[in-house]
């Protein structure tokens, strides 16, 4: 190939990342602040669990469109990281155990009743647009990971410091991506540098890094107006007192 990376790809991702990555969002401020009602944690967990139940099945629909097999052995990792292995623990199972560690019942949450509607669409627009989308693009939307462990790093002193339901076996979701998002990220950047070869490819990649954080951002503008913005709570929705754990 003749074609070059654009050389100013990887900042102009960081950048975005800068101005656009969801640690910047209200809900996560008020959340890692100790700012948050004890029923404004449950919806978080509630509503995020959804967004967790659903990264494996969209790196399912990534892999089922691999036609090169050192690319889906490169990927499969992620899908045992949440779905955990007949020795080990997955992330959907240790994000059940923050849910009880907040008082609601696992399999409640498990259920994704009571999920917002806002949340659904938006997972549910992330999952399509790695189903449909060119590969670079798909690859690319990952990328907010290049920003998560700093804000699971804020996350994990922010909750241990202000809440007592936290502790290192319900913290325990976010001290596990410490190390699998960047390993699954350094691959997904230099995939995604290398892949993007003419000025429209890189113009590719940026667009579907600002689509994957605005699918972010809306969760929790979703979040904010149900649940921290009173009485906003769609109908259907979790409501405080519901599917607690007995
Ligand atoms: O707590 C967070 O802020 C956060 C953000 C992101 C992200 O940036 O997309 C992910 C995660 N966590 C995460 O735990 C995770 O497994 C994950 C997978 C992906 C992805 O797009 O494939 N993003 C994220």
């Amino acid at each position: 190939m003749n074609d070059q990376p654009a050389p100013d790809l990887e900042a102009r991702l960081r950048q975005i990342g800068a101005e656009r990555y969801h640690d910047k969002h209200p809900f996560h401020r008020l959340l890692h602040s100790g700012g948050c009602t004890p029923d404004q944690v449950r919806a978080w967990v509630i509503n995020r669990y959804y967004y967790q139940s659903r990264i494996p099945m969209k790196d399912a629909a990534f892999m089922s469109r691999v036609e090169d097999p050192a690319l889906r052995r490169a990927w499969r990792s992620r899908i045992e990281d949440h779905d955990g292995t007949a020795e080990q623990e997955g992330g959907i199972r240790r994000w059940l155990r923050l849910a009880r560690g907040v008082g609601l019942d696992p399999d409640y949450v498990a259920s994704t009743q009571g999920v917002l509607p806002a949340t659904r669409f938006a997972v549910d627009a992330y999952v399509r647009y790695v189903r449909d989308q060119p590969l670079l693009q798909a690859v690319a939307a990952s990328l907010t990971e290049l920003f998560a462990p700093a804000i699971h790093e804020e996350r994990i002193a922010g909750l241990l410091r202000h809440y007592d339901f936290a502790n290192a076996d319900t913290v325990s979701y976010f001290r596990h991506r410490l190390t699998e998002a960047p390993k699954d990220v350094a691959f997904g950047l230099s995939w995604v540098l290398e892949h993007a070869t003419t000025p429209e490819r890189a113009d590719m990649a940026v667009a579907a890094l600002v689509f994957k954080m605005d699918v972010l951002w809306a969760q929790l503008d979703a979040l904010y107006a149900a649940y921290v913005t009173p009485a906003l709570i769609p109908p259907g929705a979790w409501r405080p007192g519901e599917g607690m754990a007995r």
